[in-house]
């Protein structure tokens, strides 16, 4: 039997094998993770992720052929197949600082599968990386081993690129079916290009052939970053535009739709939000940038820096309307926060854009009420309480060492809990729940003039106006009380 084993039980490590081990009843695979609480949790019944269908998938196959383990060293031994799904985090010091990959985790668990194996292997690196980082792998396998086996034979490796393209929230379904799944490899040898086809089998029990991509290593690892450089962009582009569309009178969304009609444009990612969060789009495009100016190419670093910018102008400028909007301050004043995920259908807060609006009405010194269907309080507080890029290491490795805003924060049990005596309320995450909440009780319950502020243009703007709310909506036409209250940082 084949036997895979993937190092890193998280967000990608957990649904990706999951759902390899569903379709794939006759290869056993092994997550394994350094973090005992997290490989509790995914052999328990609240598994450490929220992630619509995946608890389903892995009550199908665990105890089957798939199983979570800590016993890293052992498992990675006994592998065929490893995959490599640690985090891969922006470094917060020494040199690319703000910028450039921290391989840290990545360059332990390489050493690590050096030290342990005994047999030949494929390792694949399922985390997203810097272009070139299977040659520093190839290096340090291959370095690691001669020294072990007496600088002749001894293990051979082949290393594959298999980036992720999955999206939280949808993970179950893009994993059972994918635009695409992509193999780089080293396609001019027989021995790489035997172990793209070992890969490609495993992929092709569920995905239709002409969605398997093959191409070459560094293709493959540039790809993963370009097609989150070309997402993210999309929606700093929509993003820039509703600035445009709030002091014009236009309506993003008219303008999205008239503009994403254009069949070479396409509908998809062009909603205008109070910003773009997630793990991934900062990290990976700063990654980008980095290794653009590495290779002495700052017409490009900058270009792609620019969407970054416009995502934090776009959270600044959310901030600065609620503030402006409430006669320039908010010191005292309690602003409900509904939603704190960085969007629906995940627990996840990693680089929400709720963290950075948080953080700024708390600088304003604003008493913030948090709901989130899916976020606990804890999780809240460690975010407000970290630094800048500290939340991408493991668990038990993240620094807090921000400041404590403990006494300004409250979590909610509910929506209307959150409002209740607040003077604002803002949507930060576009959960299906808040489309139909009941707004006119909630504006009973609220301090006059109350205000909505909305991050994610979820609420029927006339109705709540109507209602008596002043209302503002990321890129619709402003109110007459918000045009007379420009925010000016
Ligand atoms: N989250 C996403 O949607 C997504 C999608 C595509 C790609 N990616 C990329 O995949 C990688 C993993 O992301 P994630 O969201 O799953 O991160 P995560 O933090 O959820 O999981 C990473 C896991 O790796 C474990 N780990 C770290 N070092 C280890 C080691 N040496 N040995 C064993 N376990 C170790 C950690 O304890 C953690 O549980 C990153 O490179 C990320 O950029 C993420
Ligand atoms: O029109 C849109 C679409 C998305 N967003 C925001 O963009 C962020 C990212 O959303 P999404 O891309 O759906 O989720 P992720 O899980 O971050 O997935 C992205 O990042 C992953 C990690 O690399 C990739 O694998 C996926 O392909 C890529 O979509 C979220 O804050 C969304 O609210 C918008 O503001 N407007």
């Amino acid at each position: 039997m084949v036997k895979i084993c993937c190092i890193g039980a998280g967000y990608v490590g957990g649904p990706t094998m999951a759902v390899i081990a569903l379709k794939c009843p006759d290869i056993e695979v092994v997550v394994v993770d350094i973090s005992e609480p997290r490989i509790a949790g995914w052999n328990s019944d609240h598994l450490p992720i929220y992630e619509p269908g995946l608890d389903d998938v892995v009550r199908q196959c665990r105890g089957r052929n798939l199983s979570f383990s800590t016993e890293v060293h052992r498992h990675v031994s006994d592998a065929d197949i490893v995959f490599v799904s640690v985090n891969t985090p922006t470094k917060t010091c020494g040199l690319g600082a703000g910028k450039a990959a921290d391989l840290t985790y990545w360059e332990s668990a390489a050493r690590m599968i050096a030290d342990v194996s005994v047999s030949d292997k494929i390792v694949v690196e399922k985390s997203t990386v810097p272009v070139k980082t299977a040659e520093a792998i190839e290096k340090i396998l291959s370095h690691n081993t001669h020294r072990r086996h007496g600088g002749g034979g001894g293990v051979r490796y082949q290393i594959l690129s298999n980036p992720e393209f999955l999206a939280e929230g949808t993970a179950v379904a893009d994993l059972l079916s994918p635009d695409r799944v992509l193999i780089g490899g080293r396609n001019d040898t027989p021995a790489g290009l035997a172990a793209v086809a070992a890969l490609r089998d495993v992929y092709a029990r569920w995905v239709p052939p002409d969605r398997i991509l093959t191409t070459n290593l560094w293709s493959a690892e540039l790809s993963k970053l370009a097609a989150n450089a070309f997402l993210a962009q999309r929606i700093s582009s929509v993003n820039a535009i509703s600035a445009l569309c709030e002091a014009t009178g236009a309506d993003v969304a008219q303008v999205a739709h008239s503009v994403g009609k254009d069949a070479r444009i396409g509908p998809h990612f062009l909603s205008a939000s109070v910003g773009f969060g997630g793990s991934c789009f900062q990290k990976d495009i700063l990654n980008l940038v980095y290794i653009c100016e590495c290779y002495g190419l700052p017409e490009v670093a900058s270009y792609w820096r620019e969407v970054i910018r416009i995502n934090d102008y776009q959270k600044g400028r959310f901030v600065n309307r609620v503030v402006a909007s409430m006669f320039n301050t908010v010191a005292g004043k309690k602003v409900a926060v509904l939603g704190f995920a960085f969007k629906k259908d995940t627990g996840d807060t990693r680089e929400t854009p709720a963290i950075d609006v948080c953080k700024g009405l708390l600088g304003d010194k604003a008493a913030v009420s948090i709901y989130d269907p899916q976020v606990t309080g804890e999780q809240v507080s460690r975010d407000l309480a970290m630094n800048k890029f500290d939340w991408d290491h493991p668990r038990h490795l993240q620094p807090i060492t921000g400041t404590d805003v403990a006494g300004q924060v409250a979590v909610a049990a509910d929506a209307y809990e959150a409002a209740r005596e607040a003077h604002a309320v803002c949507i930060l995450t576009e959960w299906d729940e808040f489309r139909g909440l009941d707004y006119k009780r909630m504006f009973d319950a609220m301090h006059k003039p109350a205000f909505i502020f909305d991050g994610r243009n979820v609420v029927d703007v006339a109705k709540l106006r109507e209602i008596g709310f002043v209302v503002y909506s990321i890129g619709k036409p402003l109110d007459d009380w918000l045009k007379d209250m420009p925010a000016v940082a």
